[in-house]
Formats: structure tokens, sequence, C-alpha cells
């Protein structure tokens, strides 16, 4: 049994309660464990994945946060650095799904974090799987 680290920016709690129900369904219905450990903000969660990279404890990683503009530049680093930083991961073999939030509203947050809506927790815990299905068949 394959094992997943889910690591989540909890900066909204009910938000991240339902990334997190979608994420970890998906991960059960494959057949596979999971973990979670929470970080403060989605701008710690490269560097939370590549600290657990290095214990070889998980074949996979699942990214969960989200990141709703206000009024500043702060967006833009926040949501483009956590996605630049899990890219550079995933680009040096890890199998990482990116299920961070990057919108306008709490509204259009919610649309997407709901299971069952547009559950993008459950999309970027399949996306992980996928990579650790695609990283076995070319061992
Ligand atoms: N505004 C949001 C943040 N900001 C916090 C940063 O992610 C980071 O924790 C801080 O800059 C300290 O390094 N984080 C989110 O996940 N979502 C936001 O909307
Ligand atoms: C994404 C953010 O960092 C944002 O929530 C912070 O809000 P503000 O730009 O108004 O400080």
């Amino acid at each position: 049994m394959a094992k997943i680290l889910i690591v989540e920016a909890r900066y909204y709690e009910h938000l991240n309660d339902l990334l997190l129900l979608g994420a970890r369904a998906a991960i059960e219905a494959a057949g596979q464990a999971h973990e979670t450990v929470t970080v403060p903000g989605a701008l710690e969660i490269p560097a939370a994945i590549m600290l657990a990279s290095e214990s070889d404890r998980y074949d996979g990683f699942v990214a969960l946060g989200v990141v709703i503009r206000g009024e500043t530049y702060h967006f833009e680093i926040v949501a483009g650095e956590s996605a630049r930083g899990i890219m550079a991961l995933t680009m040096d073999g890890l199998a990482i799904g990116n299920g961070i939030l990057t919108v306008e509203n709490e509204a259009q947050a919610l649309e997407r974090a709901h299971p069952t809506h547009k559950d993008k927790g459950g999309e970027a815990a399949k996306a992980a799987l996928a990579l650790m299905e695609l990283r076995a068949r070319f061992a």
C-alpha cells in the first residue's frame, strides 16, 4: 500500500475541511494510505513537502490550501511562489498534486473546495496518484 502525505495550509478552516474530504476520499478509493500535516500558509507548503520527502516515508504528496486575493500584491507572491515551489519539486521527481486554490473571493473557493462540486482536493489527490503510477510504470 502506498502512502501519501497531504500538506495543508490551514488559512481558511472551513474551506480546508472540504478540500481534505475530497482528497482523502480519492486516496482511500484508490486503496492507498494517507497522513496529513498542517502549515501556516501556502508559502510554507513546498518546504514542508521537501522536508518530508527527505524521510523517504511517502510515495506521493498532495498540497492543499486556499489563497484569496486581498488588496495588495501579496496574492501574486503567495499564489505564484507556492505553485513555483511545487512545480520545482515535481520536476525533481516528486509525485505531487497541487490543490491550492488561487481565487478572487470566497464564493469561488467554496465552489472549488466542495467535494460534490468541483472537488479540487480530490482532483489534486488523483493527480498525485497518476504520477505515482507513471513513476512505477517507468521504473
Ligand atoms: N494570504 C494568504 C496566505 N498568506 C500567508 C503566507 O502563505 C505565508 O504563510 C506567510 O507569508 C508567512 O510566510 N496564505 C494562504 O495560504 N492563503 C492566503 O490567502
Ligand atoms: C493572498 C494574500 O496574501 C491576501 O489574503 C492578503 O491580503 P492583503 O493583500 O489585503 O494584505
